[in-house]
């Protein structure tokens, strides 16, 4: 494994790099793009920090190991919230890095609610995505000029995730910000979370995706069983909800609604698995639970 690394001579820079904006700004289609598509799973490795790492990308002289910060919210304020809203700033005061997503010709309250989140002293790259979506073109400079005012960004990078423009660029601004220092990762690992965890992250993202602005606040996941063998894993997977109304929702009519979530998570674990995946999903309620500090502990936010 070690002969992967790339060679460490005493200009190589390593740093983490955590991407924060609000919802939909295309946080995600950006590490994918900056990643590339390629996901490999490695196992969890000693000299891994306290981060979550959600992917690594080893490059020329230098590797951005991105850390996972967790969604925030402003619309409901309770334990929850409160402890993602301290986790987040933990995480951002503790990174080299952050790059902060906004949408090109768009900055609003969701927005300012993250740059208060912002550390101070904090490096951070304003990451202006979905450029290719900006109309009158005319309109980038001097939305970027009034971006300019609104904190002190180390660098301000228009970008188009999705299509994949200067985001080569963004890389190259983001470099001199990373210390000196080795590769902690081997060049070809691009996450270090398990199977498990992943199809957690995959069924949740569906939920996410499908049920949208009527996202029960506090459902989460839970992986009650995972069995792998050679070519077929075994998963059953809780969705746990606050209340009867919240499951209704999930499950949908006649249970459509769970029914497309769950095969549409399957089949992307199928392919990141490469194997056969046999997935059982159920909605549990159990009430008041996000208002419980204890719960949040389990889920990993103290
Ligand atoms: N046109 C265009 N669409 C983009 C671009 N980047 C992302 N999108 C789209 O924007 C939507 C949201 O992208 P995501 O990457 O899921 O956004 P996110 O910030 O991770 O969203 P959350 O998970 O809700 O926080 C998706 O439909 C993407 O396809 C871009 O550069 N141009």
């Amino acid at each position: 494994m070690t002969e992967s690394k790339p060679a460490a001579d005493k200009s190589f820079r390593t740093g983490f790099v955590a991407i924060v904006g609000r919802p939909n700004v295309g946080k995600s289609t950006l590490l994918n793009r900056l990643i590339g598509q390629k996901i490999s799973i490695v196992s969890r490795k000693a000299q891994t920090t306290r981060h979550r790492v959600t992917g690594v990308l080893t490059e020329g002289q230098a590797q951005f190991i991105f850390v996972d910060t967790p969604g925030f919210q402003t619309r409901h304020k309770n334990a929850l919230n409160r402890a993602m809203n301290r986790t987040v700033t933990q995480v951002l005061s503790d990174v080299d890095l952050v790059l902060f997503v906004i949408e090109s010709g768009r900055y609003g309250p969701a927005d300012e609610q993250v740059v208060k989140l912002l550390p101070e002293g904090a490096k951070v790259i304003l990451v202006v995505n979905k450029a290719d979506l900006l109309e009158d073109k005319a309109r980038m400079l001097p939305f970027l000029q009034k971006m300019s005012a609104v904190y002190p960004f180390a660098e301000i990078v228009p970008v188009s995730a999705e299509k994949g423009r200067n985001t080569d660029t963004l890389l190259k601004a983001a470099e001199p910000y990373l210390p000196e220092g080795d590769p902690i990762f081997d060049a070809d690992d691009i996450t270090d979370r398990s199977e498990r965890f992943l199809a957690a992250e995959f069924l949740r993202e569906k939920l996410f995706r499908q049920l949208g602005e009527e996202l029960p606040y506090g459902m989460t996941v839970e992986i009650e069983k995972f069995e792998a063998e050679p070519g077929l894993r075994r998963i059953h997977a809780a969705i746990i909800v606050d209340r009867d109304a919240h499951k209704a929702m999930v499950i949908g009519k006649g249970g459509e609604r769970l029914k497309r979530i769950a095969t549409e998570a399957r089949l992307e674990m199928e392919k990141l698995f490469e194997s056969k995946v046999f997935l059982e999903t159920w909605v549990k309620v159990k009430s008041g639970w996000a208002d419980d500090e204890r719960a949040l502990k389990s889920l990993g936010y103290e």
